[in-house]
């Protein structure tokens, strides 16, 4: 245990529960319902909560305004990310998303910027109509709810394969796609949903030992073997078919050809990677939202194919450009944020400098956690009546978009906002374009017609 004397600071720390000595707030946590323990604790303590788990600081933020404030303004000391050893364990400790804030971070942040920057995302725009326009094939062909789940899967990965390594991949049995799925089955093996919460609510787990993989060392091995052949091959393969002139457009063509002689592989495979798997995730869950959002609101889905129609000539289907005449589809797609964030606990940031907000003291090394972004989307004030699913909150009386401030917290904050966000809402929004000019969503029926009512429901995790 870390904490074995009294530290002393300069200015008092922020509010929180009593810590009992060394093992600080550890016992009143609710390990497998983070947020209950952190929104109870925002009840009594405020908006900046401090709270020490066996030695180490965890600062809560509880608002937007202190998160915007602090990880936003303040991310040139707010932007590191706490250490967690297991993804070494199972090799995936190549992704962004868990690399401290130093030179490789910059490396990358760069690589995304140049080819996922919201210009550049508009230029794969084909490949959003073509990927969605399969989707919508498929989803014809679908006739049970698991059949629904699985094609929605197929279609983010293989939406994201196509743009990243420009691979078009045939159903779930392509190789890349097998491969992957393996891995998140695996991973998903070693660490189950409510662990990955965990990880990510208390980032003070970070020198747990294999032993909290369930000490399956044989399972590590393979994860760890997958991760390399889906680090390196179809990288490789891009990089082939560059010198035989046969690349199509995708992330890691564009890369390639605008590469200096300064430009690491290694960093741009671990980008490509990172890329897919961030996005599969993410935006496989966006789009369970949406569905769900269709089935149980007729009246948004009969609104917003209106919309379509009245913009789009009735033998088209609405692309990318299109998309600033349709601010009822945009609105949906803010709504289907709002309503259930992907990523409900955000991923920690870490202090590199001491530092003191509103007279209170934030130590060095602290981990900072937004951890309830399900409350601030749901915060009454902000949005009334915030259970309810109603796009039209977005826009203002003569229908157009409202200044968004979902967006200000879905994605993260300052150095480490998710860099993918715009290609996230193109690949979505491609797709509730198509899939609303063509289908129409609606309860399943039982075998006597009936309608079978759904019950929505949540898995956990780190993308829900
Ligand atoms: C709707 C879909 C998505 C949501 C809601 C989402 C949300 C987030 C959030 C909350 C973070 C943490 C930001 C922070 O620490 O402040 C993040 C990080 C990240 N996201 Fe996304 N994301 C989405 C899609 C994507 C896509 C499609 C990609 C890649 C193509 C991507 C790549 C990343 C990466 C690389 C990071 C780590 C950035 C860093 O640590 O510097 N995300 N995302």
């Amino acid at each position: 245990l870390r904490q074995t004397r009294k530290r002393v600071y300069p200015l008092p720390l922020p509010p929180g529960p009593r810590p009992l000595p060394f093992l600080g707030n550890a016992l009143q946590l609710d390990t497998k319902r983070p947020w209950l323990t952190y929104t109870a604790w925002g009840k009594t303590y405020g908006n900046l909560i401090y709270s020490n788990v066996l030695g180490i600081d965890m600062i809560i933020i509880n608002s937007e305004t202190v998160a915007r404030e602090l990880l936003g303004k303040r991310s040139a000391i707010y932007s590191d990310r706490p250490v967690i050893r297991t993804n070494e364990l199972i090799g995936v400790d190549f992704n962004t998303g868990l690399l401290p804030y130093g030179e490789t971070l910059q490396q990358h942040r760069k690589i995304y910027h140049q080819v996922l920057r919201a210009e550049a995302c508009v230029s794969y725009k084909e490949m959003y109509s073509r990927q969605a326009n399969q989707l919508v094939i498929n989803l014809l062909n679908t006739t049970v709810a698991d059949d629904l789940q699985k094609q929605i899967q197929v279609y983010s990965a293989s939406l994201i394969m196509a743009v990243t390594y420009g691979h078009v991949a045939h159903g779930d049995k392509d190789p890349f796609l097998a491969r992957a799925d393996e891995l998140f089955g695996i991973v998903m093996r070693l660490i189950p949903a409510e662990k990955a919460a965990m990880f990510t609510a208390f980032p003070f787990l970070e020198w747990l030992p294999a032993w909290c993989l369930g000490g399956d060392y044989a399972l590590m091995g393979r994860s760890r073997e997958l991760s390399q052949q889906l680090f390196n091959e179809p990288f490789d393969e891009v990089k082939a078919q560059m010198v035989q002139g046969t690349a199509s457009q995708s992330l890691v063509a564009d890369f390639l050809s605008q590469a200096d002689d300064n430009t690491d592989e290694d960093t741009m495979k671990a980008v490509a990677l990172t890329g897919y798997l961030a996005g599969m995730e993410t935006i496989a869950s966006v789009f369970h939202s949406f569905v769900l959002a269709m089935v149980l609101y007729p009246d948004v889905q009969a609104r917003a194919r209106a919309e379509i129609n009245h913009v789009v000539k009735h033998d088209q289907v609405p692309s990318i450009g299109d998309r600033a005449s349709l601010p009822y589809l945009d609105a949906i797609l803010l709504e289907v944020l709002r309503w259930h964030p992907p990523v409900p606990l955000g991923i920690p940031h870490a202090t590199t400098q001491d530092d003191v907000y509103d007279g209170y003291f934030i130590p060095k090394g602290s981990k900072s956690n937004v951890l309830r972004l399900p409350a601030l989307s749901r915060d009454e004030n902000t949005f009334p009546d915030a259970s309810r699913f109603d796009p039209s909150r977005h826009l203002t009386i003569d229908g157009q978009l409202k200044e968004s401030i979902v967006n200000s917290f879905i994605f993260g904050h300052g150095r480490r906002i998710c860099p993918g966000r715009w290609f996230a809402e193109n690949v979505v929004w491609a797709a509730m374009a198509t899939i609303l000019s063509v289908v129409h969503i609606d309860h399943s029926r039982d075998p006597h017609g009936h309608r079978i009512e759904v019950k929505p429901e949540y898995t956990g995790g780190v993308a829900m």
